[in-house]
């Protein structure tokens, strides 16, 4: 993959289980890839193919049923490398790292604010937990933060509480909060799939200016392909629990080898190609995730699965960052593998 020295978190053969009505759902069965400092990685798929699991696992806030089975996530901090995978889920640890040094934004933002304070003092408080910041130099922050998310008449604002904010300010808020400690990573869960596109638009250009001005490393969960084009460095996609195909963003979007790829980006218009392009919808759905296919888990969709498809495929790379899980890479890639 890369040098370390550019990672922030590297997630390497992730397993996180959940065990329902004596049960056992796979949900990631072996997941690894780089969150790289100053760069975006996409992870994209249909839903339930892992995405959310796949944050909450980094930031050890599963559902109490679930857990992580085996692999590593290593978080490659200015203190040494922490193994998260092995912290506590509310230890002391953990609870340094999470919402500091690795923030989390979400679709809904009520699931960061507390109804019940204004939102500069919930600002505040992170940074009273997390930094050594007066109480008067954090007022002054939480507003600072404010007037850089746009938020207007941030001296005013600050003592608001969240209800007497748009849906977008208080998208702008959560961000804000998220931003407060200068976080090495941020990890957004589909952040705008609520908001018209123009607050959309500006969610993405603040995302872009901090890895641009602060180096933050960011994952994006994201349904949407023409995001994945405008904000992706690297790209992972993710087919019931398992990264299928991953890359930098042109090799993903330009190259794509694994079906799965090839039919998600045939299933949505492409900007730019105009108004009779070709869209097909992927046939069929995907599988009960207690009782998954033994092999390959796209093959009953696939126009080119044949019977060695009934095992699994290991990983193979294309190019030394284009790697993916597909019996049939080298005819699809039109070239062998390395
Ligand atoms: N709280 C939960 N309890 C039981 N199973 C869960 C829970 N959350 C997720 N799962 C299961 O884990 C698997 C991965 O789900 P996940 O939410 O990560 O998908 P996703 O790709 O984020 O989907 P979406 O795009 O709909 O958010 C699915 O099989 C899902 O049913």
């Amino acid at each position: 993959m890369t040098d370390t020295q550019d990672v922030a978190i590297s997630v390497r053969g992730l397993k996180t289980f959940f065990y329902t009505n004596n049960r056992c759902n796979k949900a990631l069965n072996g997941v690894s890839f780089d969150i790289k400092k100053g760069k975006t990685l996409c992870i994209v798929g249909e839903s339930g193919c892992g995405k959310s699991v796949t944050a909450a696992s980094i930031m050890q806030l599963l559902p109490t049923l679930s857990r992580i089975e085996e692999g590593e996530i290593i978080y490659h901090s200015d203190r040494g490398d922490i193994p998260l995978h092995a912290l506590e889920r509310n230890g002391r640890e953990m609870r340094r790292v999470r919402g500091a040094e690795i923030a989390m934004i979400f679709q809904d933002p009520m699931t960061a604010l507390n109804p019940v304070y204004s939102v500069g003092f919930q600002i505040k408080e992170s940074l009273k937990y997390h930094t050594d910041m007066s109480r008067r130099a954090a007022h002054e922050r939480a507003i600072t933060l404010l007037t850089e998310m746009g938020i207007a008449l941030p001296e005013k604002r600050v003592n608001d509480f969240p209800h007497r904010y748009s849906g977008g300010m208080r998208q702008r808020a959560m961000i804000a909060m998220a931003m407060a400690c200068n976080p090495k990573v941020l990890i957004a869960d589909e952040p705008t799939t609520a908001l018209d596109v123009t607050i959309q638009a500006q969610i993405f250009e603040l995302m872009d200016k901090l890895k641009r001005e602060h180096g933050t490393g960011i994952m994006l969960i994201t349904h949407d392909m023409g995001v994945v084009a405008e904000l992706a460095d690297d790209v992972a996609v993710m087919y019931m629990g398992n990264i299928v195909e991953a890359g930098t963003v042109d090799e993903v979007l330009r190259n794509p080898v694994h079906p799965y790829t090839r039919a998600l980006l045939a299933s949505v218009p492409v900007l730019g190609n105009g108004k009779d392009q070709d869209i097909k919808a992927i046939r069929g759905s995907t599988p009960d995730p207690l009782n998954r296919p033994k092999g390959c888990q796209f093959a009953d969709r696939c126009d080119f699965a044949t019977a060695q498809c009934q095992a699994m495929p290991d990983e193979t790379h294309i190019t030394p960052t284009h790697r993916v899980m597909c019996w049939r890479h080298e005819e699809l890639s039109g070239h062998g593998a390395q």
